[in-house]
């Protein structure tokens, strides 16, 4: 049961043109960590996606004509609500997706400040004037509003993966409708409260919930939508780009990742120890930049599996909401049959366990924090994400085999090495076929950086300076005449 100090935020309808929307059939949406059912959401499919996109096209114009400055101050004030309802804001996430509260603080206070961020971005989409190749032309570059966006949500970031979207999308001048997980549709509903509440006019911010077939197929089929923004899995986001090749969309994708996160024989081994857990054990291990495979030079391998298996042991597994829990359930458990898969394939192939490696006694979807060792190339988790709280360890022995068995992968998302070399830092940073790189650092996710992947990761970068680019059409205007 939710205890919110606004009961208000916690909406079972959908948030089309401004009014909010019920459906004859609904989707129970379960708490994770207990199965109880937090509430009801609305089952929509086409005809109210198209009716979504419909008022967000009406709706775009008069926000578009909005100064930056007018836009900006409203994305503030939402900014600001999301700051003043944290606490609801983080037991409502906390409550369908399963992670700790602290986590959820942390995750709704990170989604505010894409908002902030973007804000103050919108006030700084500048245009160009180049120099003409004719005496009597002008030449110049205005940036404008894309046009319509869809965006579809992962349910592992049922806040900030929103934000990022619509921080930007709002800020340049777009409508948006949302889709965000059938898991975790609370969220997105509570930022829609409060982005009415902020005087986000009506149209402009919709959110859908119901069939992920009916509702991706009309955003990506209605001509009406100039852009789709997606995070999710990387054959998910392969389906919709190839659904959005008929009518053109600009896609920004942010798919699955492998990352490496890499310990050489000069690292400080008890930061890279720290490094880890928060790279690997964040969200129990489901976020898209989660080390997936942790690689250690032979020298310093014992010593640096002892130090982190130490530190998994002090994890502690329960509800979000309980005191001290530093790890909740899994999703679901489909999750758990894919951290399972990779631990018996790695066991069979040769691995040894140094921890964990089974379903928690807490039953539902909680498993047990895991340390691989011996774990190799040919073993699943060298190639799948496992999206879990499992670490498997392997070795190597030299920067040269490490950069190869690292770039090993049709993912390029996130990785992570760690080094006191200078030397040896830009040669590996450089190597790494990657979109991010930590250096002695597990955590890089932050609203000023450019948060996006390479080869089969995905397309586009969210936040920073760049993120507002992807919501952007570049338009010419070239100018005769001048000398008459
Ligand atoms: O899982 C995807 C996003 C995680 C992050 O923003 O750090």
């Amino acid at each position: 049961m939710l205890h919110l100090n606004n009961p208000a935020l916690l909406k079972q309808a959908c948030y089309i043109n401004g009014q909010w929307q019920d459906a004859a059939e609904k989707i129970a949406v379960t708490n994770p960590a207990t199965g109880e059912i937090i509430g009801h959401i609305p089952k929509m499919g086409t005809s109210e996606t198209a009716q979504a996109i419909a008022a967000a096209k009406l709706a775009m114009p008069a926000w578009q004509k909005k100064t930056a400055k007018e836009r900006s101050a409203i994305l503030r004030r939402w900014f600001e609500l999301m700051l003043a309802n944290q606490e609801d804001l983080a037991q409502i996430l906390s409550a369908e997706q399963g992670k700790p509260l602290a986590e959820a603080r942390g995750e709704t206070a990170y989604g505010a400040s894409f908002i902030e961020w973007f804000a103050e971005e919108a006030k700084r989409v500048y245009g160009d004037v180049i120099a003409a190749p004719q005496a009597d032309k002008r030449l110049l570059v205005i940036k404008q509003a894309i046009g319509v966006v869809a965006a579809i949500t992962p349910w592992n970031f049922p806040n900030a993966m929103i934000t990022r979207k619509a921080g930007p999308a709002l800020a340049a001048g777009c409508a948006m409708v949302l889709k965000p997980a059938t898991q975790t549709p609370f969220s997105a509903l509570a930022l829609a409260v409060l982005a009415a509440e902020a005087g986000i006019p009506a149209g402009v911010f919709n959110v859908i919930t119901g069939t992920a077939s009916q509702i991706g197929g009309e955003l990506t089929r209605n001509p009406d939508v100039a852009k789709l923004s997606f995070t999710g899995s990387t054959d998910i986001g392969k389906l919709l780009m190839r659904e959005c090749a008929d009518t053109v969309k600009k896609v920004s994708l942010e798919l699955g990742g492998n990352a490496p996160f890499v310990v050489f024989d000069d690292a400080d081994l008890d930061a890279a120890v720290e490094g880890a857990m928060i790279s690997k054990f964040r969200n129990a291990g489901q976020t898209c930049v989660c080390a997936n495979r942790i690689y250690v030079q032979d020298s310093v391998y014992d010593a640096f599996a002892a130090k982190l298996s130490a530190a998994v042991a002090k994890l502690k597994v329960g509800v979000g909401t309980a005191e001290g829990v530093t790890q909740g359930p899994l999703i679901d458990d489909k999750a758990v049959q894919k951290v399972e898969e990779h631990i018996k394939d790695a066991l069979e192939q040769g691995a040894t366990l140094a921890l964990g490696g089974k379903r928690h006694a807490l039953g539902h979807s909680f498993f047990e924090p895991t340390v691989l060792l011996n774990v190799s190339a040919k073993m699943k988790v060298a190639r799948e994400e496992t999206f879990g709280p499992l670490a498997p360890l392997f070795r190597f022995s030299s920067e040269a085999e490490l950069i190869q068995l690292a770039n090993d992968t049709e993912f390029g998302l996130a990785s992570y090495f760690y080094s006191r070399d200078i030397g040896r830092i830009w040669r590996v940073a450089e190597a790494l076929e990657y979109g991010m790189v930590g250096i002695n650092t597990g955590m890089i996710s932050n609203e000023l950086a450019p948060f996006g992947g390479v080869k089969q990761s995905g397309l586009g970068r969210e936040g920073s300076k760049y993120g507002i680019d992807d919501y952007i059409a570049i338009k010419y205007l070239c100018m005769g005449g001048i000398d008459r």
